[in-house]
């Protein structure tokens, strides 16, 4: 679906951004991925070189710095004369525990998980606009449902629903023929989830490679939300305004505190 397409993914040396990067490579895209570390960086691009992409790049860095954000694009629109579909997918570390009281960190952290979304969009738009591209926004369960032990995470992820969902609407009122799909996701087997949660959070975790897939059809589909595992994602989300103490008992019911210890993530 995506053969020759320009596409541009964010926190791609690990997870679900290196999941999407392979499958992007085996559909034949030319590939921009990011993220700070240049080793892992540099493995996942020979990878998709030899998966099949139609070429593969790598710029390291990190996105708490928004001038490195805008250069992300500008890099694209040098190596590709142009774009096709932004993936934003990268997180900034934070603790899976009670809130500690510490809002500079929930303020680093808006500025790595939500303002510089906010900024390659921007940079973006002009040559989105001129291929009817896609934006591809990666939120959580915990972008759209409070939970505990995830306060500054959750808070940046609101922060995205808020942003592209208004922009969204913004865009059909002007008729600019740009899709934005956000993707609602719930726990998924990736080394940092499966190492911070486990033991504490009861349900199984979903597979990353199959998350990446249906997150690049979303994108390419240009659907408004897409949810990943449908039945932990939209009942939930149906739950939420119909009966919110019902929702809450049974969300509790899925964290084990026995378990449960501080963790770094
Ligand atoms: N796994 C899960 O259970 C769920 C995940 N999600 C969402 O899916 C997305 C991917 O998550 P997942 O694959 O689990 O995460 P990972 O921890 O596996 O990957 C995170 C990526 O972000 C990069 N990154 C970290 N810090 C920075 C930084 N400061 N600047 C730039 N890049 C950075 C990391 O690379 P490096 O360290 O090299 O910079 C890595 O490539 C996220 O948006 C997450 O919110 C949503 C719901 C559930
Ligand atoms: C366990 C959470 C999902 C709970 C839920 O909604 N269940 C619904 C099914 S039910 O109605 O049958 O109960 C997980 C949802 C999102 C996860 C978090 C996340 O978004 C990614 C984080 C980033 C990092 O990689 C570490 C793990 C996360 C904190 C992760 C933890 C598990 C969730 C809160």
């Amino acid at each position: 679906m995506l053969k020759g397409k320009r596409v541009i993914v964010t926190g791609a040396s690990s997870g679900i951004g290196e999941q999407m990067a392979y499958h992007l490579a085996k559909m034949g895209s030319h590939i921009l991925i990011t993220a700070r570390t240049e080793e892992k960086l540099k493995k996942v691009v020979a990878q998709c070189t030899h998966l099949g992409a139609a070429s593969a790049h790598y710029i390291a860095g990190s996105m708490d710095n928004l001038t490195f954000a805008k250069q992300v694009v500008h890099k694209a629109e040098n190596l590709f004369g142009g774009l096709d579909m932004l993936i934003l997918n990268h997180i900034g570390h934070t603790y899976f525990g009670y809130f500690d009281g510490n809002v500079d960190h929930v303020r680093d952290l808006l500025k790595i998980n939500f303002l510089s979304y906010a900024t390659m969009t921007v940079a973006a738009l002009p040559m989105l606009k001129i291929s009817n591209g896609n934006i591809v926004v990666v939120s959580s369960v915990a972008g759209k449902i409070g939970l505990p032990l995830t306060v500054p995470y959750s808070t940046t992820k609101f922060a995205l629903d808020g942003f592209f969902s208004s922009l969204r609407m913004e865009f059909i009122q002007q008729k600019t023929n740009v899709s934005i799909t956000l993707c609602i996701i719930s726990y998924i087997d990736t080394d940092s989830a499966l190492k911070t949660v486990s033991g504490v959070i009861q349900q199984p975790a979903a597979p990353k490679e199959e998350c990446a897939l249906e997150i690049i059809k979303g994108g390419f589909l240009r659907k408004r939300e897409v949810y990943y595992q449908y039945h932990a994602t939209k009942i939930p989300l149906l739950l939420r305004d119909w009966a919110p103490e019902i929702l809450q008992s049974l969300l509790l019911m899925n964290y084990n505190m026995d378990n449960f210890q501080r963790k770094e993530v």
